[in-house]
């Protein structure tokens, strides 16, 4: 495994090191181990999917506050998906700044995500299916979000000829809208 942290701090991305032979390739996706000498927990209490029949849906951007936060380790077990997180933690260097990696079933390319960070993301295919494992349970009462197309965030989504959004994840509030 190759893991590369990214701009914001404690996450990182996670890259297999396949071995090939005549029936395909194995690799390993998680390891204690190998988690631990990075700082990143491989402890999680569940496991969730997400289907996306359309390209173009938008998830996000969510969170859930203490004592809930959670870390995720997600990853796309089938079409791709354009993945972000907003770095929510107070006093951190990179406090409101977001980042963005390509998911998908093809790179097999998975995202670690430290608790402060809002996530969200966009199916990029028709028929995608995101898996994500988190380290703390879901609590519909800790649950809350970031508006995704806050202008002070800046994120480049992928443009798409229709979005498919939830009415709830449309109402969020602003990055400036959660502090005051
Ligand atoms: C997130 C979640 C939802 N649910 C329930 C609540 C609701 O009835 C139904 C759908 O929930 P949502 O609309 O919140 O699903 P969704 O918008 O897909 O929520 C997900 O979005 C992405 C961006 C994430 O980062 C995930 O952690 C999760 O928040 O599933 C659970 O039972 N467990 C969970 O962990």
């Amino acid at each position: 495994m190759r893991l590369t942290p990214t701009p914001l701090a404690g996450a990182f991305l996670i890259d297999i090191d396949p071995v090939e032979d005549e029936r395909g390739l194995f690799a390993r996706t998680v390891c204690a181990d190998e988690f631990a000498r990075d700082g990143l927990v491989s402890h999680f209490v569940q496991q969730s999917v997400s289907w996306n029949p359309r390209a173009g849906t938008l998830r996000g951007l969510h969170f859930q506050i203490a004592p809930d936060q959670e870390i995720k380790l997600v990853r796309v077990t089938r079409g791709a998906i354009f993945d972000v997180i907003v770095d929510l933690r107070p006093g951190s260097a990179t406090y409101g700044k977001a980042f963005h990696a390509e998911l998908s079933a093809e790179n097999r390319r998975q995202l670690y995500i430290p608790t402060g960070m809002a996530h969200g993301f966009q199916s990029l295919q028709a028929g995608t299916e995101v898996l994500y494992q988190m380290s703390a349970p879901f609590r519909p009462a800790s649950a809350r979000g970031l508006r995704w197309d806050d202008a002070a965030l800046n994120i480049p989504w992928p443009p798409c000829a229709t979005r498919t959004i939830a009415d709830n994840d449309r109402a969020w509030p602003t990055l400036a809208g959660l502090t005051s």
